[in-house]
């Protein structure tokens, strides 16, 4: 008679190691920065940013000579200056933003799912946290780069990463995204509450919201890149959520080609002249405030806006990881998991 009872032990090797497995990860991933606000490090994360063929789309070998000979040259003393505004006491405000997300998420999920936080570019790559995450006993692991609007540059490029690095792994972990969220109800409800929560303290009333996104080249629309209606949608349901008028802009333009306009700079000189001197701005497109919002948009926008003879401008901050934007990200997030209870 035959039965389970009957199967002879396993022949495992003397130095075996039981595998932990049956856990469920989620790696939250942002764009990334350089490790210090100096010329040195900005150069190097410039040079992996840029050299990615998904950010900068003209062959490489017109591409590389520009990128080694001209920008990498140039360009790093301006961008690191301008870090060096921003720079926090424990490191770059995104860095900062996206550690205190993954914390504040693992503290409302609880031990059963594993959290952790990876950055596209520099420090703290997407394949050593996946590793990370397999090693803990994750066999699921929901990818979730924190980009509410779709772009070829933002979120294929953090999915090609992981699949790069998995193409490396004999037992691959079974892998979800995270969908763009730019419609999400949950998500539209937290900005529009960080709005109200944001006009709440100032002392005075906007003539207008301003949202401004990062830009894209305008060619990526016609390659049929959604991004830019994704942008559209989220600043009109913001409008009809919040019952004020807002404005959707695009900043942060690279090279000489036309991105997608209103460019915010433009924008921000010429209201103005139209007569809306009061305004508040605010950069839905970014999960945790960065050099983009903070030096570019918080600072320079805001001196551009009064010395075109703007009276008040506020700038409210990215959602990060305060109570209503954590909420949100605990709704998405448990919504996507859910198809691994
Ligand atoms: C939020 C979505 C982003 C899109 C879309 C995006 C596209 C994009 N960006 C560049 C060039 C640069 N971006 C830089 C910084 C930067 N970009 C994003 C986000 C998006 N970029 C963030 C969050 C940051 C800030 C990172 C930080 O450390 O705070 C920079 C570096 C700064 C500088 O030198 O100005 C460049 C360059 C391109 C070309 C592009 C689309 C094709
Ligand atoms: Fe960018
Ligand atoms: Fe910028």
């Amino acid at each position: 008679m035959s039965g389970p009872m009957n199967l002879p032990p396993l022949a495992l090797p003397a130095d075996h190691v039981p595998v932990k497995a049956g856990r469920v990860g989620v790696l939250l991933v942002n764009l990334g920065s350089p490790d210090a606000p100096d010329v040195p490090s900005v150069r190097r994360f410039l040079r992996e940013f840029l050299s990615d063929p998904r950010v900068i789309e003209i062959p490489q070998w017109i591409w590389r000579p520009i990128l080694n000979l001209l920008i990498l040259n140039v360009r790093p003393r301006t961008t690191a200056a301008n870090y060096a505004k921003v720079w926090l006491p424990d490191g770059s405000p995104i860095t900062v933003y996206t550690r205190q997300q993954a914390e504040a998420l693992q503290g409302r999920l609880g031990d059963a799912v594993q959290v952790d936080w990876a950055m596209r570019y520099g420090t703290r790559s997407i394949g050593e946290r996946l590793e990370a995450l397999m090693k803990a006993g994750c066999d699921r692991i929901l990818l979730a780069p924190l980009y509410p609007q779709y772009s070829a540059a933002t979120n294929a490029t953090v999915v090609d990463e992981a699949a790069r690095v998995l193409m490396g792994m004999r037992w691959q972990p079974a892998l979800r995204t995270l969908a763009p969220y730019y419609d999400n109800p949950d998500h539209v409800r937290a900005l529009a509450q960080s709005i109200r929560d944001g006009l709440a303290g100032l002392d005075f009333v906007p003539d207008l919201i301003v949202t401004s996104f990062h830009g894209m080249p305008l060619r990526t629309l016609e390659a049929g890149d959604p991004y830019h209606c994704q942008c559209l949608k989220t600043g009109r349901l913001l409008q009809a959520v919040l019952g004020l008028p807002v404005k959707v802009t695009f900043q942060s333009r690279f090279g000489r080609a036309e991105w997608l306009k209103p460019y915010t700079d433009d924008t921000l000189l010429n209201l103005p002249k139209e007569g809306v001197k009061k305004i508040a701005v605010v950069c839905p497109g970014f999960a945790a405030d960065c050099l983009e919002t903070l030096e570019e948009v918080a600072m320079e926008g805001r001196d551009e806006f009064l010395e075109a003879g703007g009276s008040d401008f506020a700038y409210i901050p990215c959602l990060n990881a305060g109570e209503t934007g954590m909420a949100m990200l605990e709704a998405i997030v448990r919504r996507e998991l859910a198809g691994w209870a």
